[in-house]
């Protein structure tokens, strides 16, 4: 017997009532039929919320589902590797190749992140001899690789396409004129590993508060562990968590259709933290993004390219934490507005046998001003 069982509406979190947000549930066979009812319920979800559940159990979205079970089949053999064999290309260019457990900002104040990264970009897997770690080029593997960006990028055209409807755009204006498949983009399949928090090593933790730079982002993650802001009438409410839904993806939007959409849809501020720092915590997140020469207004009012969004952006995600303090905010949160304080992330560290050590540096440490 299959027992559906509402997720709750808070849950316990290093010692506190953290709220559990609710969000709306969309059938992803409706809206490739472009059924009136449920193309006005994505599009409200975008410009009151900036982000849904895409429910992929009917038969149009099975398929995807398993494409991302076989992405995390390849992830977990993938991130076991010793790290040379990981890192045999580095990173490539932003949207493409590995990139090691520190590399950029932590939840936390001071911190770095906890997970390392592998990015395929949808451009990079079309090609004859695409540039992946000899662990994963195998036919098998590559072809789960194809199957999983595919799938992901027909899922996210059929979202653009109802918010183009659901909008009243017609021809060039539409959104999916922008996200041509044979035109560069930055899009890509990015697969992530948080490492627990006694293998991260020191001061390493979760994932800094940002808003995301593409159009959409797909997320499938069936552990716990991401957090949003969501936006409320004078700002964004406190962090809570959001609950992993079987069957479903988690889709938010991203600066960029914010900024095409002249700031009516809400780009989602988001973060992950150890939910359970003693787990190996795996995300898939395909980032679909603007052809690189899209022209659109930032929140900086500045009329930019969608390419040089994504560098300046990127560039901030990476940069030290002095210097992303000194970029705007506006651009890290997307021009998005938060209200009151931001909360306290305790950092506990774990020693290597699991157990919480003594008293390491133990406290409240403030959050970063994030970037994504
Ligand atoms: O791992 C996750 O669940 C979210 C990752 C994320 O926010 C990102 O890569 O932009
Ligand atoms: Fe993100």
């Amino acid at each position: 017997m299959v027992v559906s069982v509402d997720p709750p509406q808070s849950v316990e979190w290093q010692g506190k009532k953290v709220p559990v947000w609710p969000v709306q549930t969309i059938d992803y066979g409706r809206l490739l039929s472009q059924d009136p009812a449920e193309v006005d319920k994505v599009l409200k979800a975008c410009l009151e919320e900036g982000y849904f559940n895409l429910d992929l159990q009917g038969i149009d979205g099975r398929r995807m589902l398993s494409d991302q079970q076989e992405t995390l089949k390849l992830m977990r053999r993938f991130f076991d590797y010793p790290i040379e064999a990981k890192n045999e290309f580095g990173l490539i260019s932003s949207h493409l190749g590995y990139e090691p457990v520190g590399s950029r900002t932590g939840v936390g104040a001071g911190t770095k992140d906890g997970y390392e990264m592998l990015k395929v970009s949808r451009d990079e897997i079309q090609r004859a001899s695409p540039k992946i770690p000899a662990a994963i080029k195998n036919s098998g593997d590559l072809q789960v690789l194809e199957n999983a960006i595919g799938s992901c990028n027909t899922i996210t055209k059929v979202i653009l396409s109802a918010l183009s409807t659901g909008m009243h755009l017609s021809g060039a204006a539409r959104f999916e004129n922008s996200h041509r498949n044979d035109r560069p983009s930055t899009t890509t399949l990015s697969m992530m590993h948080y490492l627990p928090s006694a293998l991260a090593g020191d001061g390493r933790i979760g994932h800094q508060k940002h808003t995301d730079i593409s159009s959409l982002t797909l997320l499938f993650s069936e552990q716990w562990g991401l957090q949003i802001r969501p936006p409320g009438i004078c700002g964004a409410r406190e962090m809570g968590f959001v609950a992993p839904r079987p069957g479903c993806a988690f889709v938010h939007i991203g600066d960029s259709l914010r900024f095409a959409s002249g700031m009516k849809m809400q780009s989602c501020i988001h973060r992950v933290v150890p939910f359970d720092p003693a787990e190996h915590r795996y995300s898939i997140a395909y980032f679909l993004r603007a052809e690189d020469d899209t022209m659109f207004v930032d929140s900086e009012g500045r009329y930019v390219t969608a390419g040089q969004w994504h560098d300046e952006k990127f560039k901030a995600f990476t940069d030290p934490e002095l210097w992303q303090a000194m970029a705007p905010k506006s651009m890290i949160l997307g021009g998005m507005k938060e209200d009151g304080e931001d909360d306290l992330i305790v950092v506990k560290h774990v020693s290597a046998a699991g157990m919480p050590s003594p008293v390491v540096a133990m406290g409240e440490i403030k959050e970063t001003a994030v970037q994504a």
